[in-house]
């Protein structure tokens, strides 16, 4: 498995003058039931800061007063208003679907319904509630070439059927195998399975174990996914990053909230601008 380096951050280059918001990805991100809106509010926060040209939150609409009051530069729509959000998703570059989504029978339509509406060239992030609702289904994905899902240990052993105990390189690669699918494996040393190679993060600390740090991982990669074309070399940069932002806020920080996570990417992004 590879190591990730600094040399991974190379894709963050100094951004041509003549360029506009489109020219760094669509990003639409669906989460938040009425339970859990800061989940998709921490990816909204985490999307915008990484660099996404613009992006917007498909939500309850209970979270729409606090997501402009927190994130202004986010868009919002109703998941309820079909008309809105098949415009929406036919515009995107990348939607992320999960954090936040439950795991209820609206959860798994908006799920079937994102799956009905990716088109060959978007790609799609899974994570939360939708890898778990995905691994009790038996929808097949549209894509899955043109997918990431972001797992946590106990997502990855109900998405594979493999025990947390038994997830080791042969056997998640196995189940990667099968999938097609690119698997960011999120642990104390989270690990990157993919058609194109395996990774390694060596960075993380326990500061990270609270809500919202995987939520906040799964925006930084949409919007890395939205600017940088290669899926793999994007999905590695955000996985880096996030770390390395949290290690060094760990020097002075007991626990690490995902939201300082994400307020600080614009300036690491620049300290590592190519
Ligand atoms: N502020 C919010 O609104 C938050 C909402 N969240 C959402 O809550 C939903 C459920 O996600 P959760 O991950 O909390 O719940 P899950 O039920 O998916 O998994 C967490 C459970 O698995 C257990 N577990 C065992 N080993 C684990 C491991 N290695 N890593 C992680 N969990 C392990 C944990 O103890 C916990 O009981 C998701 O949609 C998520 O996005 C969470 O992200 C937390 C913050
Ligand atoms: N002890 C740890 N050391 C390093 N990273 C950790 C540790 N505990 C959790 N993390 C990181 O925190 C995130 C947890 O993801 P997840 O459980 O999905 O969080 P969320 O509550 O946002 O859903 C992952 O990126 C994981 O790598
Ligand atoms: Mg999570």
């Amino acid at each position: 498995m590879q190591r990730l380096s600094k040399q991974c951050l190379s894709i963050i280059q100094t951004r041509p003058q003549n360029s506009h918001k489109g020219t760094f990805g669509r990003t639409v991100l669906v989460g938040g039931n009425a339970q859990f809106g800061g989940a998709i509010m921490m990816s909204a926060e985490a999307c915008v800061n990484a660099g996404s040209g613009l992006t917007t939150v498909m939500t309850d609409p209970s979270n729409h007063p606090a997501l402009h009051a927190r994130m202004p530069e986010a868009m919002t729509v109703d998941w309820n208003d079909k008309e809105l959000c098949d415009s929406v998703l036919d515009s995107a570059d990348v939607i992320l679907i999960g954090p936040g989504l439950g795991e209820d029978k609206k959860s798994q339509d908006l799920l079937s319904y994102i799956f009905q509406k990716q088109k060959e060239d978007q790609l799609l992030v899974i994570d939360g509630s939708a890898i778990t609702l995905f691994a009790k289904g038996n929808e097949q994905l549209p894509y899955p070439t043109q997918t990431i899902f972001t797992p946590h240990q106990m997502e990855w052993q109900r998405l594979s059927g493999v025990k947390i105990a038994d997830q080791t390189e042969e056997n998640n690669q196995k189940e990667q195998k099968k999938l097609q699918a690119t698997i960011v494996l999120k642990s104390h040393h989270t690990e990157i399975y993919s058609n194109q190679g395996r990774f390694q993060n060596p960075l993380g600390n326990p500061g990270m174990a609270t809500g919202g740090t995987g939520d906040t991982l799964a925006g930084i990669i949409s919007g890395f996914l939205a600017q940088f074309p290669d899926t793999v070399d994007a999905t590695n940069a955000a996985v880096y990053l996030h770390s390395y932002i949290a290690d060094q806020l760990a020097h002075d920080n007991y626990v690490v909230l995902p939201t300082k996570i994400s307020q600080a990417l614009p300036y690491w992004m620049k300290k590592f601008e190519h």
